[in-house]
């Protein structure tokens, strides 16, 4: 007899398992597009307050909170520039230094979700207008700092400190800042060197080709598993407060004595500016104190591109220079290389005079003609910008051609390497962000491994590919167990 073996493909049952592969790919599916949905993402935050010696300015910083270890994830969240001077300027009234924190802080408590509060890290750093009243008056200097840290501490956030920050960490963390945001740090591309331009200093720093030659400029970090050996270096009164102060005084002292009145005739200010100023005003601790038989004298501008230019140039000594070569005042300086990100002051001026971009010798003719314009002319055309940083343009960017050419010893050659930067992304260029990120350990020395999927998907699709082999398993054991009863009957 013939024994007919029904073919179990053909049966319904196998409709059925198809089926439930066919659910099982459906639901496998269905999560993982929710599981990539963008859920509503969890931030962490934190805060850190630039102390300049011209103004404090709060910055709040967030990122997410599983992503902390990846470049480029930390973003500007908000800022808030307190209103008045600096905090240096409270020296003879600390109280007022963390007073005048208030505002801003209380904007920080509400930008910041309550339940993150208490994790929210706050630092201060200050820079140079607090270095130099730390040298002029240390008594002074430490009030004042006990005063912000007081009133930091009687907000809902997780105090970390108020601090004088030496040059080097300013330099350093710009440079990091700049480098983070531009996702240079796990990439084997170059990096950008930062040149940072203050009220009181100013700060240039990047990788240099040379040996550096003197231990006090180089700086070596380990970043995403790469090493950065740091040339950098900070110039204390050379931020452009204080390099007009040093000009000024400069002048004043070859001005001849005259008992009846001073007069300042300045090639760095427009011709028609004519102004009274008094000695205090150009007195600063980073020079020998002026001493004049009067309190007062008249700031009269010549509007002289180039004599401007000679002026500045005197406060320059490059006269000495121990090393293989030398920026200025016998510091030692490789030969800059590669791109530079120019910020703050060095920003606001080129931009103001919109002068970012020509090369260098059509920077000098349009500055030159800008100088010789008439105050009268300047202020009608500008109504609405300060007088204070309006009379200074001509000589803040004379300063500046004269820093990075004469200083830095960029050329026109190089000139187009200093791309003048205010933000990167949405984040301001500045040290800030940097000091964050070292004082959190958010950038590690090596490079974290990428894992293959994120771990949420890899949990979904390992649970649902298990459960989807299990079901396919029982449901051939099933089938094929009622197939043999079926065909063992068949033969009987
Ligand atoms: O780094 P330090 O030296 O401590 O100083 P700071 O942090 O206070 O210095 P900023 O970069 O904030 O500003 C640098 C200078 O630029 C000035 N400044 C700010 N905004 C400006 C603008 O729009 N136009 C011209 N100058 C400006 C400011 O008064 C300072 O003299
Ligand atoms: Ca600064």
């Amino acid at each position: 007899m013939e024994v007919k073996v029904k073919n179990p493909w053909h049966r319904p049952v196998v409709i059925f398992l198809m089926a439930v592969v066919a659910v099982g790919i459906v639901i496998m599916v269905s999560i993982s597009v929710v599981q990539h949905k963008p859920l509503p993402q969890k931030y962490k935050y934190g805060i850190v307050l630039d102390a300049g010696s011209s103004h404090t300015s709060v910055f709040i910083y967030k990122w997410p909170a599983e992503k902390e270890n990846n470049t480029g994830m930390v973003q500007q969240h908000h800022t808030c520039n307190v209103k008045g001077k600096g905090i240096s300027s409270y020296f003879d009234k600390p109280h007022g230094a963390g007073a005048s924190l208030e505002e801003c802080m209380k904007e920080a408590k509400e930008k910041i979700p309550a339940h993150r509060h208490s994790e929210t890290p706050v630092y201060l750093g200050a820079t140079a207008g607090m270095r130099l009243l730390k040298m002029e008056d240390e008594m002074a200097s430490e009030k004042v700092l006990t005063s912000v840290a007081h009133s930091l501490k009687t907000y809902p956030f997780s105090y970390q400190g108020a601090r004088i920050l030496s040059g080097q960490e300013e330099g350093a963390f710009g440079w990091i800042t700049v480098n983070y945001l531009s996702e240079n740090l796990r990439k084997p591309a170059g990096t950008l060197g930062a040149l940072d331009l203050g009220g009181a200093s100013t700060q240039i720093t990047f990788v240099p080709q040379q040996i550096i030659e003197s231990s006090d400029n180089s700086i070596d970090f380990r970043l995403y598993g790469n090493d950065y050996h740091l040339y950098t270096h900070s110039f204390l009164c050379y931020g452009k407060d204080q390099a007009l102060k040093l000009a000024m005084a400069e002048k004043l002292r070859s001005t001849p004595d005259k008992t009846d009145a001073i007069l300042l005739r300045d090639p760095c200010f427009h011709p028609g500016y004519n102004t009274t100023k008094t000695l205090e005003s150009v007195n600063t601790p980073c020079m020998k104190p002026l001493k004049m038989p009067k309190e007062q004298f008249s700031h009269v501008g010549l509007g002289n591109w180039s004599q401007c230019q000679e002026s500045i140039r005197k406060v320059f000594n490059t006269s000495h220079c121990p090393y293989s070569g030398c920026s200025f005042n016998g510091v030692f300086q490789p030969t800059v290389e590669g791109k530079f990100g120019a910020f703050s002051a060095f920003f606001f001026v080129m931009d103001f005079l919109n002068l970012k971009n020509d090369s260098l010798d059509k920077t000098k003719q349009r500055l030159a003609m800008y100088c010789s314009t008439p105050w009268q002319k300047i202020v009608q055309d500008h109504p609405k910008v300060k007088e204070k940083y309006l009379s200074e343009y001509c000589f803040s960017a004379t300063y500046i051609l004269t820093l990075l050419e004469h200083g830095y010893n960029f050329t026109s050659d190089n000139w187009n390497d200093i791309k003048f930067i205010k933000k990167i992304g949405d984040s301001d260029a500045g040290w800030t962000l940097g000091y964050m990120l070292n004082l959190t350990n958010m950038i590690p020395a090596e490079d974290p491994d990428k894992p293959l999927m994120p771990h949420g998907g890899y949990v979904t699709f390992m649970i649902l590919f298990s459960l989807l082999i299990l079901v396919l398993i029982i449901m051939a054991y099933i089938y094929f167990r009622r197939f043999t009863k079926t065909a063992q009957k068949d033969i009987i």
